[in-house]
Parts: C-alpha cells; structure tokens; sequence
C-alpha cells in the first residue's frame, strides 16, 4: 500500500515572489517506508514535509496521500485524513508555561472528547504514558517540568515524545536534531525508526547530518533548489553526489578540496 504518490508537484508559498519552492517533485513512498530527506539550507526540505502533512496545497501536479487526493476531499474528510499524518516541525509548538506531561499528552487530543480533552489540562489523563515516551528520549525525569524551563534539546525531544503518542501512520520529522548532542541523535533516530518500524508507520526524516542520514536510512532523497536532486538506496549515493549536492553551500573553511576529502569527511562521519 502506498503512503504517498506524488507527480509533478508545484508548491509555492503564498508570500514569495521567486520561483516555487518545490517544482516537478515526483515521489512514491509505500506504507512503512523509512527514508532520510537531504539537501542544503532553503532547499525545500520543510516545504516538502509539511506539504505530506497537507499544510500546503500543491500548486500545481497531482498528490495522493493514503490513496485520497486531501484537497479533494471536503474539510471533514481532509482534517480524518491529517489525523493519520503527525509532523514533528524542528521547533515544536509547545505552550511555554504547560507542563511537560500536559504538553505531551496533547498529541492524544484529536482522539478525546472536548470534556476529557479539558479534564486533562487540570488532571493529566495518562500521565505514565507520558513518562513512558519521555523515557525513551532519556526525559522521563521532565515529566512535571514547566515546558519554558526545559533547554532548547530537551524541548525538541518533548516535541518527538508528543509524536510516539499520537496514532500517526505517517511519521514527518523535520531536523530532529538540531539541538542535540551526538549520543542523543543517535538515540533520538534509533527511537524513531524503532516506533516507526513497530507501527509499520512511514517515517520521513530531514536531517543535515548525512553521515547520520547515510547510516540509519536505507533510502536517501535529496533536494537542491526545489528540485529532488537524486532518490536512492544508500549504498548507491557516493560522496561525489553528495559533494555535488552541497556545492557553494558550505563556508569556505569547510568546504571540501575534491571528492576524496568529501569521502574522508564521510569516513570519519563528520557532520555537513
Ligand atoms: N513562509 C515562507 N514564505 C515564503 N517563502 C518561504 C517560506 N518558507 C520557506 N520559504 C522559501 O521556500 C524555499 C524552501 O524553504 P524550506 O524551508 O522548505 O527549505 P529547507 O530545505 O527546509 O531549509 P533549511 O534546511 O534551512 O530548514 C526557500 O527558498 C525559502 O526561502
């Protein structure tokens, strides 16, 4: 079964004047599919995520998630449809002053009745299962923390704990680990892909580290200017793609010499 099919998809933001911010994407994920998007800064990554989560509505081509096209579908159909679908933006919109078992027990709202959805903000409704999610991203000692007192990786990882409790079948996570230390964005995408494999969920990931893109997804897709650059199985992508695909974009320090720096770079996992 298919998550997504995608053809030739135009997506423009309504406030920019330039070109799309994502032209003749071409796309075809099955149901359980884990796979890493890359690509410079501005290259459309978040676009695309959050055009999966139908947040964007395609400008142009034909999108279909779970079998139905989401702009077709009149507003009940298409906000059943978003249930399935969880986004986890880089900066999750947390409310500052909540508690982070509240904060976290949210992602079960679109499942609550509006009374034990109003309950819940005064007597969390299930407050091991938020521990519990917490736990797995080394957080559980956070559990009645003020969200405005957690740092900025701590805050990201609450944002991730919200997604093992919703009942997404499709799993959208933009640059998870970007406040994040090596050990805990090894354990971050480990628990990810865990979660996604035991739901049989579709995980897409954007992540700027391809080292770890290149070691925990079997499937890369890369993104330049809007465009998908390449869409491959790991083992095919060679550091002259990848080198190919950030060209210009780094600072000159670290910009590599020629190719075999790049696959040095790679060897030694260091992060782009
Ligand atoms: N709200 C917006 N309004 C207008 N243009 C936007 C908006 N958000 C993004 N863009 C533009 O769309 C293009 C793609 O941006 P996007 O955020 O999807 O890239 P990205 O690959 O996620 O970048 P990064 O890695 O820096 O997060 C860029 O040219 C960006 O300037």
């Amino acid at each position: 079964m298919l998550t997504y099919e995608l053809r030739n998809l135009t997506v423009r933001h309504l406030t920019a004047s330039k070109a799309p911010a994502l032209q003749a994407i071409s796309l075809t994920i099955e149901q359980g599919e884990q796979l890493a998007l890359i690509g410079p800064s501005g290259a459309g990554k978040t676009t695309l995520l959050a055009t999966l989560a139908c947040a964007h509505k395609p400008a142009d081509g034909a999108f279909q998630a779970f079998g139905s096209d989401p702009w077709a579908l009149g507003e009940a159909a298409r906000h059943r449809l978003r249930a399935q679908l969880f986004l986890a933006p880089q900066t999750p919109p947390l409310p500052p002053r909540q508690r982070v078992v509240t904060a976290v027990l949210a992602a079960r709202l679109p499942q609550w009745t509006l009374w034990r959805a109003l309950v819940s903000l005064f007597k969390p409704a299930d407050p091991e299962a938020a521990w519990q999610a917490l736990s797995r991203f080394n957080l559980g000692d956070k559990l009645y923390s003020r969200v405005d007192r957690l740092s900025g990786g701590e805050r990201q990882r609450c944002g991730l704990a919200r997604l093992l409790l919703s009942p997404a079948k499709a799993l959208l996570v933009d640059e998870p680990l970007s406040a994040l230390d090596p050990a805990l964005s090894e354990l971050t995408l480990a628990t990810l892909r865990e979660e996604a494999r035991a739901r049989n969920a579709t995980l897409v990931c954007s992540l700027h580290q391809v080292d770890l893109a290149l070691s925990h997804f079997t499937r890369i897709v890369a993104l330049r200017d809007g465009r998908i650059e390449f869409d491959l199985p790991r083992d095919q992508v060679t550091p002259q793609m990848i080198a190919a695909l950030y060209a210009g974009e780094q600072p000159a320090a670290s910009k590599p010499h020629d190719d075999d720096a790049m696959a040095v770079k790679l060897g030694i996992g260091a992060c782009l």
